[in-house]
């Protein structure tokens, strides 16, 4: 479905991404993992549109789409939950769903309703601030805004940072839900390896901008030199 190849990218002078190649099939979830500083949220931004590419392709289902610009992609089905989430802290749980349903290019947005079978924890919680949930509840905002516009590509940051066990245990729970019922496709960086070995069939390995290994989940099991903890 979609491919990297040699991609080139970085902040201005500062390169990053040095020749990174890619594949991820029609609904897969991959991971990405790799240790602080390697390149992971600068290859989620990068397929996002949210950093230009410098050098490579990005192909979609045979067509190059690394010039689009991000609300391009997004229309294309790319949705990029950042690290820390997002939302607006001043507006309740409910105006942050609504809103996400409202932006350019949403299409047929899910009604709240449906938003809420999949992430049946924000119920209770539609009324308050969103700056005032756990942070365990404001990614499971994140993700729940990022599903309203049904996203064929998930582009995941970071979602278990800071999280406790039993709520990282219930993000995944949500995104195997989400994975069953619609199919959709996801890239998912992340430093816990217990967390992204019960999602994904496979894990990138990225050191200093490449993709240097592969790791299937019983590997990622066992392989502490990415735990942060
Ligand atoms: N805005 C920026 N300007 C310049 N350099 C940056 C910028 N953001 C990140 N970098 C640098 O790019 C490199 C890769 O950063 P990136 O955030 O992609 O790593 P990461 O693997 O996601 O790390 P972490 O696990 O800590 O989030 C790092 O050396 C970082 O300091």
């Amino acid at each position: 479905m979609l491919k990297g190849e040699r991609l080139i990218s970085g902040y201005g002078k500062t390169q990053v991404l040095r020749s990174l190649s890619f594949d991820l099939g029609a609904h897969e979830i991959l991971g990405i993992i790799g240790i602080n500083g390697m390149g992971k949220t600068t290859l989620l931004k990068t397929v996002m549109g949210l950093l230009p590419v410098e050098g490579g392709r990005i192909v979609l289902d045979g067509d190059a789409i690394e010039a689009l610009p991000a609300y391009r992609r997004s229309r294309l089905g790319f949705s990029y939950t950042p690290q820390g989430g997002a939302g607006f802290p001043g507006l309740t749980v409910k105006e942050n769903l609504l809103l996400a349903g409202m932006m350019p290019g949403s299409g047929n947005a899910k009604p709240i309703a449906e938003i809420l079978c999949l992430f049946p924890r924000l119920e209770k919680l539609l009324a308050r601030p969103s700056g005032a949930l756990s942070g365990g509840e404001r990614q499971l905002l994140a993700l729940a805004r990022a599903m309203v516009r049904s996203p064929r590509l998930l582009l995941l940051d970071e979602l278990t940072e800071g999280i406790q066990p039993s709520v990282t245990d219930e993000i995944a729970e949500c995104l195997l839900a989400i994975h069953r019922s619609e199919k959709t496709a996801m890239i998912i960086a992340d430093q816990d390896l217990s967390f992204l070995a019960s999602l994904v069939g496979r894990a990138l390995v990225v050191q200093k901008g490449q993709i240097v290994a592969e790791r299937n989940p019983t590997e990622l099991l066992a392989d502490s030199v990415f735990q942060t903890d």
